[in-house]
C-alpha cells in the first residue's frame, strides 16, 4: 500500500505551484460595485491536492476565473511557478460542471479531446497519440469515435476530463465537476481524479459544495467566507492514501473534518463555528 504524506499548510514561495497574494475583485463601479473577494492569499504546492469550499455565492468561481487568467483581479498577483498570470498560462487546464456545453456534439470524442490540441505544435498523429492516451487514462479508449451524445453523463465529463489532460497540465483547475452526476458516478470519477493526480504528477485545486468530497479528495481544504470572501481557515487532511469511499468515511479522522469544515461554512467565517453547533 503506497502512502502519501499530505503537504503542510505553510509553503514558502519558492516551492510554491500557486501564489496568490492579496486578492481583491470587485464587479461593476460606484453604487452597484459587488466585492466579491477580499484579500485573499494562500499558497499551493506541487502535487498537492487542495479543496475550496465556501457558502453560495461566496467568489469561487472568480477566483478559478482569475487563477485561469480570463479576469484581471481589481488588486493583488497569482503567480504559476514564479511566473505571473497575465493571460491564460501554459500548464493550467480546467475542467467545468457543465461538461454538456463544453464538448463540442458533431465531433467524436477523440475528436474533442484533439481539438485544443491543434493550437499546439504537435502534427496530427502526435495529436491522436495523445488523445488516445488520455482516453485511457480515463476508461474510454474503446469508445474513441463515439459521439458525447452517445455517452451518459459521467462518460462525458470523463471525457472533458481527458481533453483538459491532453494538455499534460500541472495544474488542473476542477469547478463542481461532479455536481451534475449521480452518486455512483460521482464516487467514481473522484477515485479518478485522485489515480490522476499521481499518474500525471499535477496539482489539483477543486471547487466543489459538497463537504464530504472536499474532504475525500484533498491533502487541504480550504474554507471562504460569506463575501466578500476571504480565507477563513485552512484544515489540513491528513489521511493516508489511497482512500475508500466506504471505510475512509466511515473514519473518526473524517467524521471529525468533515464536522469541522460543515461548521465553519455554515458559520459563514466564523472560526468558532458561529455558535450553531
Ligand atoms: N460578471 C459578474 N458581474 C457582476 N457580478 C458578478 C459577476 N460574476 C459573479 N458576480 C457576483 O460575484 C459573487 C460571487 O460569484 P461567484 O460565481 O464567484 O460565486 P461562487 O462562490 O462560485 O457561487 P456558487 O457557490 O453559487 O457557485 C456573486 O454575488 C455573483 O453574483
Amino acid at each position: 500500500m503506497s502512502v502519501t504524506v499530505p503537504m503542510t499548510a505553510t509553503r514558502s514561495a519558492v516551492d510554491a505551484m500557486l501564489q496568490v497574494e492579496g486578492i481583491t475583485h470587485v464587479y461593476g463601479q460606484g453604487a452597484t460595485a459587488h466585492r466579491a473577494i477580499e484579500n485573499l492569499s494562500f499558497t499551493v504546492g506541487p502535487r498537492e491536492f487542495v479543496s475550496i469550499v465556501g457558502p453560495s455565492g461566496a467568489g469561487k468561481t472568480t477566483l478559478l476565473r482569475i487563477l485561469s487568467g480570463l479576469l484581471t483581479p481589481t488588486e493583488g498577483t497569482v503567480s504559476l511557478v514564479g511566473e505571473p498570470v497575465d493571460g491564460v498560462p501554459e500548464g493550467m487546464a480546467m475542467v467545468f460542471q457543465d461538461y454538456s456545453r463544453s464538448l463540442l456534439p458533431w465531433l467524436s470524442i477523440e475528436k474533442n479531446v484533439m481539438f485544443p490540441l491543434t493550437r499546439t505544435e504537435a502534427g496530427r498523429d502526435e495529436r491522436r497519440r495523445i488523445a488516445r492516451e488520455s482516453l485511457e487514462a480515463v476508461g474510454l479508449a474503446d469508445r474513441h469515435d463515439r459521439y458525447p451524445w452517445q455517452l451518459s453523463g459521467g462518460m462525458q465529463q470523463r471525457v472533458a476530463i481527458a481533453r483538459a489532460l491532453a494538455y499534460r497540465p500541472r495544474l488542473l483547475l476542477m469547478d463542481e465537476p461532479f455536481a451534475s452526476v449521480d452518486a455512483q458516478t460521482r464516487s467514481d470519477l473522484e477515485d479518478l481524479v485522485l489515480s490522476l493526480r499521481d499518474r500525471y504528477d499535477m496539482t489539483i485545486l477543486f471547487v466543489t459544495h459538497d463537504i464530504d468530497e472536499s474532504v475525500y479528495l484533498a491533502d487541504r481544504v480550504l474554507v471562504l467566507s460569506r463575501p466578500p470572501a476571504h480565507l477563513v481557515e485552512e484544515i489540513p487532511v491528513p489521511i493516508p492514501h489511497p482512500r475508500d469511499q466506504i471505510t475512509t468515511k466511515e473514519t473518526d479522522e473524517f467524521v471529525d473534518l468533515r464536522g469541522r469544515v460543515a461548521r465553519l461554512i455554515r458559520s459563514g467565517g466564523q472560526p468558532d463555528g458561529g455558535g450553531s453547533r
